[in-house]
């Protein structure tokens, strides 16, 4: 039921967050993200290269790793956490699975703040993404090991009122849009 729900919002989702996708609202949306993480400049971060409509995070990534060591996710496999590994602004990159660029060299890093893409929100900090299941799996293995927090980051234009949640589904701690920081 949930996951048949989940499959049919995912359509709309995306064709939701393509109609807002704009770089204006991205840099408001930036500005936002830039202020939430000041006060965790230093500790090991992880963003991610935008496929799609996703807003960019790269200006955020990069003043993250003038301060501390920054990663991008890696899918690993169906049903596996994600791994991450080390990125810089001109590190060599390559094609990894689902068209996502991922660093040439395999330098592995554990990020304790990470900025997640979605493609919807809601106001409990309930996520929907593709549907691999890999955030979800990653923030559960991450939490079990540490303090973490899970920034989201989106266009407003991309929250519903109530997704439909799993009991594997965990909320972010933080969604940052081009309006506002919202605290679930
Ligand atoms: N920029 C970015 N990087 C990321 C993620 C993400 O959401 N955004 N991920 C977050 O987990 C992981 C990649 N996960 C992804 C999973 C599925 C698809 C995808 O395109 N799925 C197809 C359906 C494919 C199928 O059914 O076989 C689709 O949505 O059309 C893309 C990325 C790791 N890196
Ligand atoms: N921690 C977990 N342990 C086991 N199964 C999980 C876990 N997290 C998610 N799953 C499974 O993965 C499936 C897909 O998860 P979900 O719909 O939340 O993906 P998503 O958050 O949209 O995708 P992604 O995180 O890859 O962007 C769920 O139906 C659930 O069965």
């Amino acid at each position: 039921m949930i996951v048949a729900a989940k499959a049919a919002l995912r359509a709309e989702a995306q064709a939701r967050r393509a109609a807002v996708h704009d770089p204006a609202r991205g840099a408001e949306a930036l500005a936002r993200l830039d202020a939430v993480l000041t006060p965790h400049l230093g500790r090991p971060a992880a963003g991610y290269l935008p496929i799609r409509s996703e807003l960019d995070p790269r200006p955020a990534m990069a003043a993250l790793g003038r301060a501390g060591p920054v990663g991008v996710p890696v899918i690993e496999g169906a049903a596996r956490p994600l791994s991450f590994r080390l990125w810089t602004p001109d590190c060599a990159m390559e094609r990894g699975p689902f068209g996502v660029s991922i660093p040439s060299e395999p330098r592995p890093m554990v990020p304790e703040v990470l900025i997640v893409p979605l493609l919807a929100f809601d106001r409990r900090g309930i996520r929907l993404g593709y549907g691999g299941g890999y955030y979800d799996r990653t923030l559960a293995l991450l939490r079990a090991r540490g303090p973490v927090l899970a920034v989201g980051l989106a266009y407003a234009g991309q929250e519903l009122p109530d997704l439909p949640a799993e009991p594997t589904d965990l909320p972010l701690d933080l969604i940052v849009t081009e309006a506002e920081v919202i605290l679930p």
